[in-house]
C-alpha cells in the first residue's frame, strides 16, 4: 500500500509481519544482496525494477554490512530456484532470518510509474490479511517519515575499528593501477566516518594502500585528528542529510586541516560544511546505470546511485566547484574546494553493485593525500612522478 491509497496484492518471501517506510525503486539488474545490505537503505522500502529476482541466493562474502536495515522488500517474480556455485542459502530464507518482510507477484512498473509520478511516498508491506485496507491506510499516514530525521544513529558502529581485507583477488580488478600509481612505501592512514559505510568502500580503500580506522558517527574532529591520518574519509549513509548537526561540525573542523574525500551522505555532509545546503530530489537515484559527466575531463561515467537528496549548488560558496554532473537531471554530483584538499561525490564509485568507471576517485584520494603529506614533511614522496602527469 503506498500513502496515496493504491494497494497492490502479491505473496509473501522473507518475513511475516508488517512494514511502513519510504519507498524508492532501484534499477539496477544484479546485486540484490548489496543493496538490501546497503546501510543507506534504512527506513525504506526498495522495490526492485528488475523483474526476476533472487536466482542466485545469497552469499556472506556481498554483505555490505552486518546486516540489513531497509525495511522491505518488493520484486515482480522472486526465484525458487537457486543456481550460484556461490550461493550460501536462498534470498527468502535469509530474508526471513533477518526479520525482512517481502513481496513477489506485485506489478512493479506501475509502482515505479507512480514513484516517479508522484515523488517519494511512504509505503507499507504486510502479510496481516485480516487487516482493513482503512485501518493500513491510517498506519501508512501516521508515519512520520525520514524528513528531519537523524537516521544514522540507528547504523552507525558502536565503537572504532581497524579494517585490512582488500577487494578479494578473484574480482580485483586493478583498474587504477593503469593510473601509474605503485604502493607507497608507508601507506596512507585514513580515518574513516562510519555514518552506515559500505564494506566495499572499505575494501577499495585497502586495495589503493591505506591502512584505515573505522569511526562511529559522532567522534569529535579533535579525536580523529589525535589519531594523525593522512586522510579523512566521510561515508555513505541514510537518512536525511540536514539532520546530522554534529557531522557537518565535526567536518568543518578538520577542513584545511586533513585531506577530506566524501561519499554519498559523506557528500552531502561536506556540502554542507563547505556552507551548502541539501535539498530532497524527487524520487532520487538508485540504480547502477546513472550517467554522470566529470566535468573537468569531458568523461562520461555510468554509475551506481542510491540517494533521495542533493546538494544545491546554488547554495555553495564561490571557492567550491562543481565536478560532477547527472546527465538525466543535471543534478551536482560532484564538488572540491578549489584551494583546500577536499572533495566528494554523490555516487558511489564502490559500485556494490554497479560499473566500476568511478574507481579512479580512491586514487584522487591517495594523490590528494601523498600531495598533502609531501607539503607537510617538506620531503619529495613516493608519488612525485604522479603529480608531475
Ligand atoms: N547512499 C547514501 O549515502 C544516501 C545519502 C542520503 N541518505 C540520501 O538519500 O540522499
Amino acid at each position: 500500500m503506498l500513502e496515496d491509497g493504491s494497494v497492490w496484492h502479491g505473496y509473501g518471501f522473507g518475513a511475516e509481519g508488517t512494514r511502513v517506510g519510504e519507498v524508492v525503486f532501484n534499477t539496477s539488474m544484479t546485486g540484490y544482496q548489496e543493496i538490501i545490505t546497503d546501510p543507506s537503505y534504512a527506513g525504506q522500502i526498495v522495490v526492485m525494477t528488475a523483474p526476476h529476482i533472487g536466482n542466485t541466493g545469497v552469499t556472506p562474502e556481498d554483505d555490505e554490512a552486518s546486516r540489513a536495515f531497509l525495511r522491505g522488500f518488493v520484486v515482480r517474480e522472486y526465484s525458487p530456484v537457486v543456481s550460484n556455485w556461490r550461493a550460501r542459502a536462498s534470498l527468502s530464507a535469509w530474508l526471513a532470518e533477518q526479520e525482512i518482510v517481502a513481496i513477489q507477484g506485485v506489478d512493479t512498473r506501475a509502482i515505479t510509474r507512480r514513484l516517479r509520478e508522484k515523488g517519494s511516498l511512504r509505503g507499507l508491506i504486510t502479510t496481516d490479511a485480516t487487516r482493513s485496507d482503512a485501518d493500513l491506510l491510517e498506519e501508512v499516514r501516521a508515519w512520520p517519515g525520514l524528513d528531519g530525521v537523524d537516521m544514522v544513529q540507528t547504523v552507525t558502529c558502536a565503537e572504532a575499528y581497524h579494517w585490512t581485507e582488500p577487494t578479494a583477488d578473484a574480482w580485483e580488478f586493478r583498474q587504477w593501477q593503469a593510473h601509474g600509481d605503485a604502493a607507497p612505501a608507508r601507506p596512507f592512514y585514513v580515518v574513516a566516518y562510519d555514518f552506515g559505510i559500505k564494506r566495499n568502500i572499505l575494501r577499495r580503500l585497502t586495495s589503493h594502500g591505506c591502512r584505515v580506522t573505522v569511526v562511529p558517527a559522532h567522534t569529535p574532529a579533535e579525536e580523529v585528528l589525535a589519531l594523525n591520518p593522512d586522510g579523512v574519509f566521510l561515508s555513505n549513509g541514510p537518512g536525511d542529510p540536514s539532520a546530522l548537526p554534529y557531522a557537518v561540525e565535526a567536518t568543518r573542523a578538520l577542513l584545511g586541516r586533513v585531506p577530506i574525500f566524501g561519499i554519498c551522505l559523506g557528500h552531502q555532509i561536506l556540502g554542507q560544511a563547505l556552507g551548502g545546503r541539501t535539498y530532497r530530489l524527487k524520487f532520487g537515484h538508485h540504480g547502477g546505470n546513472q550517467p554522470v559527466k566529470y566535468l573537468r575531463t569531458g568523461h562520461v561515467e555510468i554509475s551506481a546511485h542510491n540517494h533521495n537528496f542533493a546538494v544545491d549548488p546554488e547554495s555553495l560558496p564561490p571557492d567550491v566547484e562543481v565536478t560532477h554532473v547527472n546527465l538525466n537531471d543535471g543534478c551536482c554530483e560532484g564538488l572540491r574546494h578549489t584551494t583546500l584538499p577536499a572533495f566528494s561525490v554523490q555516487y558511489h564509485p564502490e559500485a556494490a553493485p554497479g560499473p566500476h568507471d568511478a574507481d579512479y576517485l580512491f586514487a584522487e584520494f591517495v594523490r590528494l593525500m601523498a600531495a598533502h603529506r609531501q607539503t607537510k614533511e617538506n620531503v619529495p614522496g613516493e608519488y612525485q612522478k604522479t603529480r608531475e602527469e
